[in-house]
């Protein structure tokens, strides 16, 4: 009797190095892979039209691989826009399946609670459900000072090549109804002509471009503007390969010194965290190919080829620092409603609706600020110290809980990954204890790194009409023209909070709190310090 399996896609759109399509194809004489799109996950509080355009574009961007590689023209990729139980339950009643297959994930309490449910109806149902892992990230116990060894070994086996019987894949006849696709208009991507003017749009030559397919966030009630369009990132497969190899052999020799600044961050940064998101290339690829070619360089005579290669080291440190982040959510899944560091579970903050919203409005009176938040919710990208400066103002200065902010901040990216955010989050709001607390002073951020003001002023029209020192020199007190006064002074305020975090933190048994934060989160790569107090200054890369 042949058996027949469902490959359930979740964060990882692509044909290479998958182990769970590969290892569904190995097994099974037919697998039908079903993408479900949850009522649940499009109306929750994180979820935003960047999130759906991703999705749909991977789908679309996939839909295209399969069909050149299967050189068919079926529709061989199923969607499901239902709750993940009523999808499987209603695919089993019409043809039932032996297997589920998918990738295990790292998400929040929502996604965590909807695996549980699928893991009940597998059981109830006598459906054997694999996971796979498809990251340097593990589950269960792990001995936290050998987990490195367990992440080097994942990311030096051979990634696996793209399945050679994708003829197995299809959708039965059984199926036909229920896994019908929207029909869709079919929609252009802006012409590369336009683009070439504007920093922050995104260039196909180096960043691939958006396909046409069935998919369109429109279909799920996400409708993006002109302008969204033309700036978010596409986000496939074919994409992931013209973005790592843009960045390889064209963009990453201005990494390091270009990756602070936004006005350079959309082109020296690899962009790639899109990608890796949700999964249209493997974090295992993506270093792996990059270790090559870092190899490579050590025999080249390319001039230049030691700052080559000293910019890979970096995006490669950054790849580990990946898995090493989204371990603490799957470690401590509580971390998405509580801070890491129990010292602080009776942190009470002022969390003024005033100042969230003049923050996640862009009108706070600090031009940076409201320079980033705006450019996010138009292009879906900020680059690393920028996300850090935005945490640091929402905590530091205006003191809002980072549950506030949470949620609407992962709205704005197109790469949102629950572990990442989180972990980064807490740590720069100061909530993982283990590291010296950074603030970012917004208008340092301005001088250092738009000292022409071009970011500022192609993203708060207000202040164009002034130079980059009248915006530095304003009267925080009075704002400029149109733009608003500083919706609180800063210093007394950075005071306040390292005030309130610091009594938390020192309180009585505190410092043992924080050794054992350490203990289990903290980085083991760098000096191990055993001693009792937490360490007092250093660890304050961007990483820790
Ligand atoms: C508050 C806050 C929230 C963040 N939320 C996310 C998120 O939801 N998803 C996300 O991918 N990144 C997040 N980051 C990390 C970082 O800002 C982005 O990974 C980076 O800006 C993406 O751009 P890039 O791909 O061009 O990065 P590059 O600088 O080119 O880095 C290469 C890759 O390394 C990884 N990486 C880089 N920096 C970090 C870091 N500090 N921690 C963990 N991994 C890192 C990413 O996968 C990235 O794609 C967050 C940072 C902060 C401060």
């Amino acid at each position: 009797m042949s058996t027949h399996a469902i490959y359930w896609l979740k964060r990882d759109f692509r044909l290479a190095d998958n182990p769970a399509l590969t290892a569904a194809l190995e097994q099974f004489d037919s697998v039908t892979p079903v993408f479900i799109l949850e009522p649940s996950a499009l109306s929750a509080p994180e979820t935003s039209f960047l999130h759906v355009h991703a999705q749909c574009d991977a789908f679309n961007g996939l839909t295209l691989h399969l069909r050149q590689r299967t050189k068919s023209e079926d529709q061989i990729l199923g969607l499901m826009h239902e709750e993940v139980v009523v999808a499987l339950e209603k695919l089993y009643r019409a043809k039932p399946f032996a297997a589920l297959i998918s990738h295990f994930e790292t998400g929040v309490n929502r996604t965590f609670a909807r695996d549980k449910a699928a893991k009940k109806w597998c059981n109830h149902t006598g459906v054997a459900w694999q996971e796979h892992r498809q990251t340097g990230v593990f589950r269960g116990p792990v001995d936290r000072d050998v987990r490195h060894k367990d992440w080097e070994a994942f990311y030096k086996a051979d990634r696996l090549p793209i399945p050679t019987a994708l003829h197995l894949l299809k959708i039965p006849d059984e199926y036909t109804e229920i896994l019908q696709l929207p029909k869709s208009e079919q929609r252009t991507y802006a012409p590369a002509t336009e683009l070439a003017s504007d920093k922050w749009m995104t260039d196909p030559a180096l960043l691939g471009r958006m396909h046409a397919g069935p998919l369109l966030p429109e279909h799920f009630g996400h409708v993006l503007s002109a302008e969204q369009l033309r700036y978010v990132q596409p986000v496939s497969e074919q994409a992931a390969e013209i973005t790592l190899t843009s960045f390889h052999q064209q963009r990453a020799l201005d990494y390091s010194k270009g990756m602070s600044s936004p006005n350079t961050a959309f082109y020296r940064c690899s962009r790639l965290s899109v990608h890796l998101a949700w999964g249209t290339i493997s974090g295992r690829c993506a270093y792996q190919r990059t270790q090559t070619y870092y190899d490579a360089l050590k025999e080249s005579d390319l001039e230049n080829a030691g700052t080559w290669r000293k910019n890979l080291r970096s995006f490669l440190s950054r790849l580990h620092w990946r898995d090493h982040f989204t371990q603490r959510l799957e470690t401590e899944v509580a971390m998405e409603h509580r801070p890491l560091n129990p010292n602080f579970h009776k942190l009470k903050l002022e969390d003024s609706d005033e100042l969230y919203r003049a923050w996640i409005t862009g009108t706070t009176g600090y031009p940076m600020v409201d320079a980033c938040i705006r450019c996010m919710a138009v292009t879906g990208y900020i680059n690393f110290r920028m996300r850090a400066m935005l945490t640091s103002t929402a905590a530091h200065m205006f003191h809002l809980d980072f549950r506030s902010i949470d949620k609407p901040m992962a709205r704005l990216y197109t790469d949102y990954e629950p572990g990442i955010h989180l972990a980064q989050l807490q740590m720069q709001a100061g909530m993982v204890g283990i590291n010296t607390l950074r603030t970012y002073s917004p208008d340092k951020q301005f001088l250092d790194h738009d000292p022409e003001a071009a970011f500022v002023h192609r993203w708060v029209p207000e202040l164009r009409p002034y130079t980059a020192a009248e915006i530095s020199k304003r009267d925080l007190t009075q704002g400029l023209g149109d733009y608003p006064p500083a919706v609180v002074e800063r210093m007394e305020r950075i005071r306040a909070y390292k005030k309130i975090i610091g009594d938390l933190k020192f309180q009585p048994g505190g410092r043992e709190i924080t050794q054992a934060v350490f203990d289990k989160h903290g980085s083991r790569r760098g000096p191990r310090r055993k001693k009792k107090t937490p360490p007092k200054k250093k660890n304050t890369t961007a990483k820790d």
